[in-house]
């Protein structure tokens, strides 16, 4: 496959005539409300709709010519989110290395890479994660982490305990700087008092406001399950492309389906068979 498959074209809009394929995002993609990215949501599911095996197991699900179509997709989005779970659980690279190998140039140089972000409340990045490493070789793009600020100490609760606590997020935060990495921070929302911070979501369409004011027009979100859920159910999505695998995880495999309140309109698209997998893409209804 040396250029991308039909189901991108017919999903997300076609490269422009002049620009050589892979080497810049498309300009078309443009959500309805223009103060977010466009959000394409990708993944790779078994038959019975499981994302990983037991106990969060990544399972390579996508076949060489899917694993390809995802690389291609790679090329065509500003960014490539992801949730921190899948950061500490897979260790990924999010780059396009599974393309043809260019004549005249290096692989990295040729080619677009979209820019890693990770949602990080708590800043559990690792910095000596892949990304960062392969950042800081030359042959990647510096992730940019999106976090809270640290949960706020006053008056008459300030004790020990929450100062060491700041102290080890700043230590974090300086370590995940040290390294390359962009750290943005976004307010959650108002949490209920009796809830505990741990259970913070960062709130998405802060999110993506603050991305499109730093610049990034378009994303890709591969996931994890919880990333899933929360784009599906707070109805974040333009596009959805979605590969499904010959394969059974069973029961004890990580699923995404649970938890959907309201899902997004979306209109289907193609199904495109790319070696034994089916490639499905839908959008948005307008
Ligand atoms: N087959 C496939 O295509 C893919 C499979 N996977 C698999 O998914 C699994 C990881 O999924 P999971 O554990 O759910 O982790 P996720 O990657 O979905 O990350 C979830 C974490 O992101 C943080 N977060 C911040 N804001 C939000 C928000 N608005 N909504 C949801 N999460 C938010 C939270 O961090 P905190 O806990 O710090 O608060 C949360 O726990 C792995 O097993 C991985 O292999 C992942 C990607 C693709
Ligand atoms: N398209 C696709 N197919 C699979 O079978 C997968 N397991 C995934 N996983 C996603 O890709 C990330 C790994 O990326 P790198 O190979 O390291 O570049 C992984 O973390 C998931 O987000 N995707």
């Amino acid at each position: 496959m040396s250029s991308p498959p039909q189901i991108l074209s017919s999903t997300l809009g076609v490269i422009p005539a002049d620009v050589e394929q892979g080497t810049a995002p498309l300009p078309d993609l443009v959500p309805l409300d223009t103060t977010r990215p466009y959000v394409t949501l990708t993944f790779a599911q078994s038959i019975d709709a499981k994302i990983a095996g037991a106990g969060g197991k990544q399972l390579i699900l996508s076949g060489e010519e899917s694993m390809r179509m995802t690389h291609w997709m790679r090329t065509m989005h500003d960014g490539i989110l992801i949730g921190i779970g899948t950061a500490v659980n897979d260790n990924p690279q999010l780059n396009v290395r599974h393309l043809p190998f260019p004549v005249q140039n290096t692989h990295f140089q040729h080619y677009h890479h979209p820019r890693p972000l990770i949602l990080d409340p708590h800043l559990r990045l690792s910095p000596t994660c892949k990304l960062i490493y392969n950042a800081a070789k030359g042959v990647g793009v510096a992730p940019w982490v999106i976090s809270a600020p640290p949960p706020k100490i006053e008056g008459f609760f300030a004790n020990e305990d929450d100062g060491n606590k700041l102290q080890e997020w700043e230590a974090r935060r300086e370590a995940l700087q040290a390294a390359g990495v962009t750290v943005i921070l976004v307010e959650p929302e108002t949490l209920h008092p009796d809830l505990p911070p741990t259970t913070t979501n960062l709130p998405l369409p802060a999110v993506l406001r603050t991305l499109r004011d730093e610049g990034i027009r378009s994303i890709m979100v591969e996931g994890g399950a919880r990333i899933i859920q929360s784009f599906l159910s707070e109805r974040l999505v333009d596009a959805l492309i979605v590969t499904t695998a010959p394969v059974l995880v069973g029961g004890d495999g990580v699923g995404y389906s649970e938890g959907f309140q309201q899902l997004p309109g979306l209109k289907y698209i193609h199904t495109e068979q790319l070696g034994r997998d089916t490639v499905v893409g839908l959008k948005l209804m307008s």
